[in-house]
């Protein structure tokens, strides 16, 4: 009697497996159908001249347009390759040796692999977890995963709970320098909140907020703190022409950064002695004052005040807070860049601080900025420094950035729980020339009066 039940079980399970293939592997199954249906009914001469034809096709389509072609067929293809050679087979293994399954009262509780997407530089995979499973479990393992599965890195996302995406790395997409675009002259197109000043790894624009935030841009030397700074002077340069925004500097460094491009600031000093420091009282006085003004008339700055946001460039901002022998001078700059940072949100004031070395006298002002930027580093615990605890677990690997790629970055922002990486613009030196004649004024002269032009011609 209980045959029929047990057939209906099995051919109910059987359609549920096929249809989960057909789901997963749609490439793959569709070619095989309609190959076979070919064959069935043509032959095979046909079939193989279809099967060319298509080759051929997706060689046309590749040369017209590469981008569409690797994402509707070439990625796709890849995703079925390597979930049916990698994933699949490796898993149930790789979850046991890594002590991601479990036993319990002789049942296996074992992490499920869900969606698979190739992206050619990345494979994103779906795991649901076991229960009583947290991602800092995952965080934990990220490298023996990465080997596992013949990949270079891993990192570790959460979608929503117990649903987690894994970023097998196979290489890097920011490996090739991000020229500037072309500097713009419409300053209502200059957004404070979405500066743009490079490309993220997944191709999008990589923006800094300015408005209401205070940005911190750590890097070894030559790791390209330069071009993340001036991608943003390059973004904001209409806007300061207009006199929406002014810049203002400090180099400690004697004006080896700064004194590039001196046109673009409204103010800059090339020491971190008492003109660097009087420098940053003037402006935290200013910070007090328009934050006073600004007191229950309005919450954050906006155009229509009539008064410029101010973006102050503090290139070295460990010479001022850290090295400057005398203390007095040392404690003076440390309470004002406390006072712009923490008062200077509301009334339109951004620090943008660039350090090279994280010490303990900048790391404790860290948590004053909402978004830091971690360039390449050297050791581990200076990306924990910079971008805050946990944040190099779940992948902000900046003591692996590579130093043939000056400009790339991990980005950290708060609120936001993972970190990006991206690639500031390479704003080269003939970047800094156009940049220079953007913002000088252009020098009228005048034309020869016709006696004067006369006589020239007959000297000539
Ligand atoms: N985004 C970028 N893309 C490509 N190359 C870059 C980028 N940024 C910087 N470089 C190159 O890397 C080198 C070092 O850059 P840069 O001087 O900006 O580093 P830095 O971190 O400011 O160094 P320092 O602390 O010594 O001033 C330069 O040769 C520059 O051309």
């Amino acid at each position: 009697m209980a045959a029929p039940f047990a057939l209906v079980g099995v051919a109910v399970w059987l359609i549920v497996r096929l249809v989960l293939v057909a789901v997963r592997y749609p490439v793959t199954v569709l070619a095989s159908v309609s190959a076979y249906w070919m064959y069935a009914t043509w032959g095979l001469s046909p079939l193989v001249l279809a099967l060319l034809s298509l080759v051929a096709g997706g060689f046309v389509w590749a040369g017209l347009d590469l981008p569409s072609f690797l994402r509707h067929v070439w990625y796709r293809v890849l995703t079925e390759w390597r979930r049916a050679t990698i994933y699949v087979p490796q898993w149930r293994t790789v979850m046991r040796l890594s002590d991601l399954a479990k036993v319990q009262r002789g049942k296996e509780y074992r992490p499920r692999l869900r969606r698979v997407r190739s992206e050619g530089w990345r494979d994103r995979v779906r795991v649901r977890m076991i229960p009583a499973q947290s991602p800092e479990q995952w965080e934990a393992r990220r490298e023996n995963l990465a080997h596992s599965f013949n990949a270079r890195s891993c990192r570790v996302r959460v979608l929503r709970p117990r649903l987690l995406e894994l970023d097998f790395i196979h290489s890097d997409p920011l490996s090739r320098p991000v020229p500037v675009p072309a500097l713009s002259v419409d300053e209502s197109a200059v957004n404070l909140k979405k500066i743009v000043v490079g490309l993220t790894e997944t191709g999008r624009a990589w923006t800094l907020r300015l408005l209401g935030s205070q940005l911190l841009v750590v890097g070894v030397p030559g790791a390209g703190k330069g071009s993340v700074l001036w991608s943003i002077v390059w973004q904001l340069a209409p806007a300061v022409r207009a006199g929406l925004v002014r810049l203002v500097g400090i180099d400690p460094k004697g004006g080896m950064e700064l004194g590039q491009c001196p046109e673009a600031f409204d103010r800059v000093v090339y020491d971190n002695g008492p003109d660097a420091v009087a420098l940053l009282e003037e402006i935290a006085a200013e910070v007090k004052e328009r934050a006073s003004r600004y007191r229950g008339v309005r919450r954050l700055w906006a155009r229509s005040t009539g008064e410029p946001f101010t973006v102050l460039i503090v290139d070295e901002l460990a010479d001022l807070i850290a090295y400057q022998p005398d203390k007095q001078l040392r404690e003076r700059a440390s309470r004002a860049i406390q006072t712009i940072t923490s008062q200077g949100r509301a009334p339109g004031y951004a620090l943008v601080g660039l350090v090279q070395d994280p010490r303990k006298e900048v790391v404790s002002f860290r948590h004053l900025f909402s978004t830091r930027v971690a360039l390449r580093l050297d050791e581990p615990q200076q990306v924990d420094m910079v971008l805050g605890d946990g944040v190099r677990q779940r992948g902000a690997a900046a003591h692996e950035i590579s130093e043939n790629t000056p400009g790339v970055a991990w980005l950290k922002t708060d609120g936001q729980r993972e970190p990006e990486r991206a690639r500031a613009f390479h704003v080269t030196d003939a970047d800094l020339v156009e940049l220079g004649l953007y913002f000088t004024p252009a020098t009228v002269h005048d034309f020869a009066s016709k006696r004067t032009s006369g006589e020239g011609s007959a000297a000539a």
